[in-house]
């Protein structure tokens, strides 16, 4: 046996995260062509590279399929409901930072914040007959976070990409999405609602509590948590 583990096979995390485990001493490189998900790990022995795209890699740590990997914090708590029972936070990378946020549209100058948005809302629904839209694909972050809120009358719509754009194309009314420089936010014409901060995210290290461990990948994990300390 040896420990897989499971990194970002493309997009922003990827390079980042092959040059975090250079630093510590790990080469790791994709092998075969460009196109092949296929790589390897050198600097210590017994450990397997997966090449697996970001959104994964929590599912694949929960089933026990890879020891580690590596993931922003906003998919691995959107996807594992009782993540704290299934994996462990191995190490915070310092990378890949981003804030899952709440925003309405800029013209919408009477709403700050969540209890304007709750207000808003309520009215939104006797006005039109069904409830207003946020766009997400954070579906259990946002649920969970507007009703500790108590924001109730909404619905949420399923967007897997280019979010921003859902209220222009009249699709949403408004959305929850990650933010970094805030310029995709900006040019669609969205603002943060005040106290709309659902989670701060980071490309973060896990380990798989539910994946098989035989004697001699418990003293490769010894190995590699010494190398990453040092
Ligand atoms: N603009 C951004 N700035 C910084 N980090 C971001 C940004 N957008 C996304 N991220 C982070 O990058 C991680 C991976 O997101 P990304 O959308 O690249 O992966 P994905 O959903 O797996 O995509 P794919 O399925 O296309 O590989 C997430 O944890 C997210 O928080
Ligand atoms: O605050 P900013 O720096 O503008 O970054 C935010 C954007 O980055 C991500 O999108 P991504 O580039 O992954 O494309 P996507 O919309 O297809 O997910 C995110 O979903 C936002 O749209």
């Amino acid at each position: 046996m040896s420990l897989k583990l499971g990194v970002p096979s493309k997009g922003r995390l990827m390079d980042k995260t092959f040059d975090w485990f250079a630093k510590r001493g790990l080469t790791l490189s994709r092998t075969g062509s460009e196109r092949e998900y296929a790589g390897r790990v050198d600097g210590i022995d017994g450990v397997e590279l997966v090449l697996l795209s970001a959104s994964e890699v929590p599912r694949e740590l929960a089933a026990g399929r890879i020891h580690l990997g590596v993931t922003g914090t906003d998919l691995l708590l959107e996807k594992l409901p009782r993540w704290e029972q299934q994996v462990e936070e191995v190490a915070p990378l310092g990378f890949g930072f981003a804030d899952l946020i709440l925003a309405v549209p800029q013209f919408w100058i009477d709403v700050d914040g969540l209890d304007d948005l709750d207000a808003v809302a309520a009215r939104f629904r006797v006005d039109h007959g069904h409830r207003l839209r946020i766009a997400t694909k954070y579906h259990r972050l946002v649920r969970e976070f507007l009703g500790d809120a108590g924001v109730a009358d909404y619905q949420l719509v399923d967007s897997q990409g280019a979010t921003e754009g859902t209220v222009k194309n009249e699709t949403a009314e408004m959305i929850a999405d990650i933010t970094s420089t805030g310029e995709t936010l900006r040019a669609n014409h969205l603002k943060i609602l005040s106290d709309g901060l659902v989670l701060k995210s980071q490309a973060t290290l896990w380990r798989s509590r539910t994946a098989k461990y035989e004697a001699e990948d418990k003293a490769t994990l010894n190995q590699l948590r010494d190398l990453l300390d040092s």
